[in-house]
């Protein structure tokens, strides 16, 4: 089965931060896969543009290098990637200087002047505003111009609201898209198909069936090489600030009337302002925090993570989990268990429904133990969705129960590649298309709701509780939800 393929528009994308990880681990790769399909139209240019000077050559190497690095060999076709480095050429801009480097880039776009042109801002958040600056002052925005901005956006409300209005002092909100990859994986939008797109799950979808939702980002890596960056966020910034926070947001939402941005964006917004603030009074009851030390990871001995730094006294934490509280009517006394970390026992991302028990059980004890119904939505690795059903054991044996999943891989159901995040929301910023983006207000609520727990850490000075690698992270958050009587969900699908 192929996928549908619309074209898109031409357009130049420039990539600032384009001899960075994530431009030649992630967004090369996924341009390329789009060129691949069939997808880029001929005319449009990646024009590549860092701070160290570098030839158009050198840096089409670089990006082949990217490529046979990150890209299985059975799709690099040789005339394929051949014609995708023909789209590519590299400008040096320093970005923090007011050098020779913007008017070059102005010469190279001024070629496609009529065109989309798209800036992804793909460098640390240091340097949005000098970027959106530059790209103001030499008269390189168009009336088709769009800005990307990258994670991560502040670092608590107050900066987040300054990066937003220095970005905001030069585009229009309509112009920027800021992008959470979480939004661009297939399994989310699948949530949104399956919540919106069938009859059978919005009815039970609130407090009367659901006893409460499980949101698990669990990493098995470390730090690797962005220790430097990481020990100053932390996971809680990292990945539940923007990522976990928007998953939530998906499965709590009311139905917007519209697939579309803003509608999208109002519904998450009231999700986002109806969490139950966390404080110094809840924190222990709400909040564990982790770090993990030395231990076996795949099957060998790893470093802790203050190895892995090289310090001694950092106190940044590597997981977090939080029962969260919407305070609405849908969701009144239906907790949120989030939990994410680096070094855990495995690599997987997946969202879990636990519906309520049946009222009665009309069956005697010989029918064994009847389990509640679970929607699990599984992100990563293998995306997959499925309920878990009670049916009878088959055969003579009387009435026994048995929990059975009504199981959907993607991969067998689809036969197709499952297309990075990253390919699928670039080119929504070139059709112009925002839903899955997140607006200025939606990114300020959710630090709005970070913060008190940020402030409550420090004030408490509530050291993170250490965990060994390869494991679940610390056992108080397996007592954080085993004292509501439930447990986190560790099958492996
Ligand atoms: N890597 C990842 O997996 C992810 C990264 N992000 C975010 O993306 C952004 C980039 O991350 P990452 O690629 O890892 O960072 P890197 O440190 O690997 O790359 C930084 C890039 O910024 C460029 N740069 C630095 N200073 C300037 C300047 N003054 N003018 C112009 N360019 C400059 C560098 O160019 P040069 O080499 O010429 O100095 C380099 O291309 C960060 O905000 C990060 O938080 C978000 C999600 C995941
Ligand atoms: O944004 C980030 O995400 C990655 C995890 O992304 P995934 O798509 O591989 O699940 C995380 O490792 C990184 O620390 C964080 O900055």
């Amino acid at each position: 089965m192929t996928s549908r393929i619309i074209a898109v528009d031409p357009f130049d994308l420039v990539v600032f931060g384009a001899t960075g990880d994530l431009a030649y681990r992630k967004l090369l790769p996924a341009l390329y896969q789009r060129h691949r399909d069939g997808q880029i139209p001929p005319v449009a240019r990646i024009i590549g543009a860092s701070r160290r000077p570098m030839s158009d050559e050198a840096y089409r190497d670089a990006t082949e290098k990217a490529l046979a690095s990150h890209v299985p060999a059975a799709e690099r076709e040789p005339e394929t990637v051949k014609s995708f480095l023909e789209r590519i050429s590299y400008v040096a801009v320093d970005a923090s200087a007011d050098g020779a480097g913007w008017a070059d880039l102005k010469a190279t776009l001024d070629e496609g002047a009529d065109r989309i042109r798209a800036f992804y801002l793909a460098v640390g958040p240091d340097l949005f505003g000098a970027i959106c600056e530059g790209i103001g002052a030499h008269g390189l925005i168009t009336e088709k111009t769009r800005v990307i901005i990258e994670k991560p956006i502040g670092k608590d409300l107050a900066s987040a609201r300054a990066v937003n209005d220095a970005i905001g002092r030069v585009f229009d909100e309509r112009q920027i898209y800021r992008i959470d990859h979480y939004l661009g994986k297939e399994t989310v939008q699948n949530l949104m198909a399956l919540r919106f797109g069938n009859a059978l799950f919005e009815p039970l979808w609130n407090a009367a069936h659901i006893d409460h939702v499980q949101i698990t980002v669990a990493e098995s890596l470390g730090v690797e090489s962005r220790a430097g960056y990481y020990d100053t966020a932390g996971a809680l910034r990292d990945m539940v600030q923007n990522h976990i926070l928007q998953l939530l947001c998906l499965v709590a939402m009311e139905p917007p009337s519209h697939f579309d941005a803003d509608a999208m964006r109002d519904e998450k917004l009231k999700v986002l302002r109806a969490l139950l603030p966390i404080t110094d009074d809840n924190l222990d009851q709400f909040t564990v925090r982790g770090q993990y030390r030395a231990g076996a990871s795949q099957g060998g001995a790893v470093p802790g993570y203050l190895e892995e730094l090289g310090r001694t006294d950092s106190t940044t934490e590597t997981f977090v989990a939080i029962k969260a509280e919407i305070e609405n009517w849908r969701w009144a006394g239906v907790p949120f268990y989030i939990r994410t970390g680096k070094r855990l026992a495995t690599r997987v991302s997946e969202i879990v429904v636990s519906f309520k028990p049946i009222p009665h059980s009309i069956f005697d004890s010989s029918a064994g133990h009847l389990t509640q119904n679970q929607l699990v939505m599984r992100l990563q690795p293998d995306e997959a969705v499925r309920l878990s059903l009670m049916i009878k054991d088959p055969g003579p044996g009387g009435m026994r129960l048995r929990n059975v999943p009504l199981d959907m891989s993607f991969a067998q159901a689809f036969k197709v590649r499952s297309p990075d995040a990253y390919e699928r929301l670039i080119m929504d910023v070139i059709r112009g298309n925002a839903t899955l983006f997140m607006r200025r207000d939606e990114v300020e609520a959710a630090w709005t709701w970070i913060d008190p727990i940020l402030g409550a850490w420090e004030r408490t000075a509530v050291p993170p509780k250490a965990y060994t690698a390869g494991t679940w992270g610390p056992s108080a958050a397996i007592a954080l939800i085993e004292r509501d009587g439930r447990t986190w969900h560790e099958e492996v699908l």
